[in-house]
């Protein structure tokens, strides 16, 4: 145990600087650790609270819940006190949470609980009077937060009024406003683009989205609402469980999770939080962790709660997505389109479950947005399988001897000059074919599995080939002969057949692959799709000048620009002709029926959209052909329904008609397919 006084002084120390992270996360939605890093301050906190309770003084983080809310709002007071939640980071964690629960009841059965995942948002509290929505609140620093009224009434899933009957008439629902993942990495995508700041992660996002005075802001931003409590309730009675209330709130039209559920016990706590943590990268939002609350109300009360979290619920958090390194040093690769890249180079860190010792920094205009040098402690988030990014610097921690990142002149893999077009963010290599890496990676890309399709040709192989001078061009592929491969390494003579095979199979492709294949910059597949349906051979693309090529649908002057430049270079045409030369054909396409396949036909969008924005879904649908109406009728071919909202009234209307009905994620995928969304 520390001495008094050295306990207060560490104490006095971490206040402050909790205190100070407190207020870059809840009030200018800003962080600037990962929450990885405040929790173990805190945890560290909590421990020398523990040993010295008479240290625990009012204003200590430990005793209250976020902050208090911006002057630029109006405040709301909340009659029932908006809490955090307790945190468990390991199983024995949540076991002693269990054991307080039985003894403060004085049981030693079990207890049922409810198993919500852990939003990682931000919270609201949304004021229903007689059914109308009067009021939507953050939750502040608990007892008051900010009028956000405006703002959520801008949100799809949120029910401006109730729906169905026997709600309380007055209704205060709680839950977390959040975005969810494509919506989040959409939204940056577009400000890198516009070298506007970047979110460091979909829960600041979310709140720095909601907490905005101009509403018109917020209504574009990919937000969505999901229940998880009730606040203050009167006139109506509720049922008495937890997730029977939760289904009532699904019945008067909010979103509740679809994966919640409810276990006997503890052990089935244990079990459900593994189950969710292998299936968290594969959920549309971000999750942080799962939340268990006793199911029994009426035990809830009993337990009621302590200064800044109820003892009824925890909140068994994920092993963390953002963690704190050093940025060793920077490298530069160069890629298909010669765009030199900058790499970090880390100290190794575990993040995401898995150690991450590299992470992109995109571009010139990235490394200045985050003003970021060598040897900054940086914060590197890992969420799933994407690409490890370095979202934030802790300049705080900046030491003296930081080095500025410097550009290559030129190119480190060809030595031809960098280049840099005013007005774009990008470096490029110059050598253009003569560039070895800029060769390779047009390889891999021809032959990869989304355009060409040669099976068994990857990265390493189409390198070897590369080094060994056996190719020096995609069409190169085609003269390649079994004898040639045998000799290469971890190369037997039966996969040099097979890859010969392969190759010969690929020849046989469609317009839009081989367009993709071709690598022209920003033609992705769903522009090579949108390209083909639109011209229907490839003669016909190649004629097009860049008027013409902006008559499709997702082209702008940018990618007409690309395209008409790609097929004026004479090296590229030669290519062309080259692969024709060697066997490599598809069919042209019949242009009238490919440019509107939902022609006639009449669609209904109805419900809450969380991966794209209803209106624009339904513009979509009109780009295609399609008419878009307001109510379901016999002559319906199809309702869309968002938000699993199976009690929506155009959706019981269709099973009544017997009119097919698609959720939101199969409407994104119809739209993908026909290239007029790119996700
Ligand atoms: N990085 C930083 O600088 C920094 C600063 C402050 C706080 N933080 C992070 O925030 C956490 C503390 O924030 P907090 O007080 O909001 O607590 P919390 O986010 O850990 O837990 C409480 C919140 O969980 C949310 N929630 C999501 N799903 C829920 C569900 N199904 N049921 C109930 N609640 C649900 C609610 O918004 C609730 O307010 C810390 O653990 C830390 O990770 C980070
Ligand atoms: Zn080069």
């Amino acid at each position: 145990m520390t001495s008094t006084v050295e306990a207060q002084t560490r104490l006095e120390e971490l206040k402050k600087q909790l205190n100070y992270y407190n207020y870059r996360y809840y009030v200018l939605d800003d962080p600037n650790v990962p929450d990885a890093e405040y929790d173990r301050l805190f945890q560290q906190l909590k421990d020398i609270e523990a040993q010295h309770p008479e240290l625990i003084a009012p204003d200590s983080p430990s005793q209250r819940v976020g902050e208090a809310p911006l002057s630029a709002f109006s405040q709301v007071s909340h009659e029932l006190p908006m809490l955090s939640l307790d945190n468990a980071f390991n199983d024995e964690d949540l076991l002693n949470f269990n054991r307080r629960v039985q003894d403060r009841l004085k049981t030693p059965e079990d207890i049922e609980f409810a198993c919500e995942p852990k939003l990682d948002g931000i919270a609201v509290s949304l004021l229903y009077i007689d059914g109308q929505l009067v009021r939507g609140a953050t939750r502040g620093d608990g007892t008051t937060g900010e009028d956000i009224t405006q703002n959520v009434r801008t949100i799809d899933s949120i029910p401006l009024r109730l729906m169905g009957q026997g709600y309380p008439a007055t209704l205060e629902v709680r839950g977390e406003i959040y975005m969810p993942k494509r919506g989040f990495e959409r939204l940056n995508e577009h400000a890198r683009a516009a070298g506007e700041k970047t979110f460091v992660n979909p829960r600041n996002a979310a709140a720095g989205s909601l907490r905005q005075l101009d509403a018109r802001i917020t209504a574009k931003r990919p937000l969505q609402m999901c229940a998880y409590s009730v606040g203050r309730v009167s006139g109506g009675e509720l049922p008495d469980r937890h997730t029977a209330v939760l289904e009532k709130l699904h019945e008067w039209g909010f979103l509740i999770n679809p994966e919640m559920a409810t276990v006997k016990n503890i052990d089935g706590c244990l079990d459900y939080y593994r189950r969710l943590a292998e299936k968290r990268t594969t959920l549309a939002y971000d999750i942080d962790g799962i939340v268990f609350k006793v199911n029994d109300r009426l035990l809830q009360e009993r337990l009621g709660f302590v200064s800044r979290a109820p003892r009824w619920a925890i909140a068994y958090k994920f092993p963390a997505q953002e963690e704190m390194t050093q940025l060793l040093s920077v490298e530069f690769q160069v890629g298909r389109t010669g765009a030199v890249t900058p790499v970090a180079r880390l100290e190794p860190v575990f993040v995401g479950g898995v150690t991450v010792s590299n992470a992109t920094l995109h571009n010139r205009d990235e490394i200045n947005r985050l003003g970021v040098m060598v040897g900054d402690t940086v914060v590197i988030r890992r969420a799933g399988d994407v690409i490890p990014q370095v979202v934030s610097v802790v300049k705080s921690r900046r030491p003296d001897d930081a080095a500025e990142i410097v550009f290559p002149e030129t190119c480190p893999v060809c030595d031809s000059p960098v280049e840099t077009v005013p007005g774009e963010a990008v470096a490029r290599c110059t050598g253009g074919l003569i560039c070895g890496a800029q060769r390779k990676e047009a390889i891999k890309h021809f032959s990869s599995r989304k355009a060409m399709d040669v099976d068994g040709l990857g990265d390493k192989l189409v390198e070897q080939l590369v080094d060994e001078g056996l190719i020096h061009s995609v069409a190169d592929l085609y003269r390649l002969e079994a004898e040639q491969l045998a000799g290469l390494e971890r190369m037997g003579p039966k996969s040099a057949e097979n890859l010969i095979a392969a190759l010969s199979a690929s020849k046989q492709t469609t317009l839009e692959r081989f367009l993709y294949s071709l690598g022209i910059r920003e033609v992705g597949e769903a522009t090579a799709r949108s390209l083909s349906r639109h011209f229907g051979s490839l003669p016909a693309i190649m004629a097009a000048n860049e008027d013409a090529l902006q008559k499709v649908g997702d082209v702008g002057p940018v990618v007409a620009h690309f395209v008409a430049e790609f097929f004026r270079q004479e090296h590229n045409l030669e290519a062309i002709e080259a692969l024709q030369a060697a066997g490599v054909h598809w069919s042209d396409i019949d242009v009238e029926e490919a440019d509107e396949p939902l022609k006639d036909q009449t669609y209904v969008v109805t419900g809450s959209f969380s991966i794209v924005k209803r209106d624009a879904a339904k513009k979509m649908l009109q780009q295609l052909g399609a008419k878009v109406a307001g109510s379901v009728s016999a002559k319906t071919h199809c309702v869309v329904v968002g938000g699993g909202a199976t009690n929506n009234s155009k959706y019981v209307k269709a099973q009544e008609l017997g009119i097919d009905t698609m959720t939101e994620e199969e409407l994104v995928a119809l739209l993908t397919e026909y290239g007029v969304y790119e996700g």
